[in-house]
């Protein structure tokens, strides 16, 4: 990922470009068909020849978050309340299985000085899901990228997931989500403003 600021005094947009490690996508297909093979699946039955590339094609789309340009705008109105952005929803993999785990995040801000563009708050969140990820991690990287963009006063991120590695296989535990947050500056330090983003977050409803 590349972040590039180019300023001017009213709106700053900067590029956020996904840096595509070098994928060799021929090898990975290669290794799906070694792998399926090995696994026992009858690559030669009716349907499944071009599986091997498929499989290869859809994990890389799945770890390629889209390019966008984050923009914030001078916060002219002085507004001074919680801005969130509700039930945006997700997809990841998990890194233990390379499974999905899927759901909805819930991003706020403490506005400071500027503002952003609300899309913006599902942009990041896309950014650093599109990678086999840790939820615990996911939640970081998204409250940390806020904070050093932005410069709010205060970030707040909850993150509301169904891992399939938990209720498809394993544990079996269908229906059960994972809830993890991540707060700075006055969501962290603040009891009032935090109680204030979790009444207003209203997670899981
Ligand atoms: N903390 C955390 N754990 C996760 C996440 N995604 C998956 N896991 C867990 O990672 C753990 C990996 O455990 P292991 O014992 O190494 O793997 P496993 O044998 O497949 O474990 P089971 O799922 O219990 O069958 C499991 O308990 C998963 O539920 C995540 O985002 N955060
Ligand atoms: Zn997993």
């Amino acid at each position: 990922m590349t972040v590039t600021s180019i300023t001017n005094a009213r709106v700053d947009r900067v590029p956020v470009r996904h840096n595509a490690t070098a994928r060799d996508l021929a090898g990975a297909e290669q290794a799906a068909v070694a792998m399926l093979t090995a696994l026992g699946v009858d690559l030669k039955r009716e349907g499944m020849a071009e599986t091997p590339g498929r499989m290869v094609r859809a994990l890389a789309e799945m770890c390629t978050p889209r390019d966008f340009d984050l923009t914030t705008f001078p916060n002219e109105a002085g507004y001074d309340q919680l801005v969130i952005e509700r039930r945006i929803r997700f997809q990841s993999l998990c890194e233990h299985h390379l499974l999905p785990f899927t759901g909805f995040a819930y991003v706020a801000y403490l506005p400071g000085t500027r503002i952003l563009g609300l899309s913006k708050l599902a942009r990041v969140v896309e950014l650093f899901a599109c990678q086999p990820q840790v939820q615990e991690q996911l939640t970081q990287q998204i409250a940390d990228w806020l904070r050093d963009q932005l410069k709010p006063k205060g970030v707040g991120v909850v993150l509301d997931a169904e891992h399939m590695c938990m209720t498809l296989r394993g544990a079996r535990a269908e229906g059960s989500t994972t809830v993890t947050s991540a707060l700075h500056g006055l969501l962290l330090d603040d009891l009032r403003a935090r109680e204030e983003f979790f009444l207003l977050a209203k997670v899981g409803i």
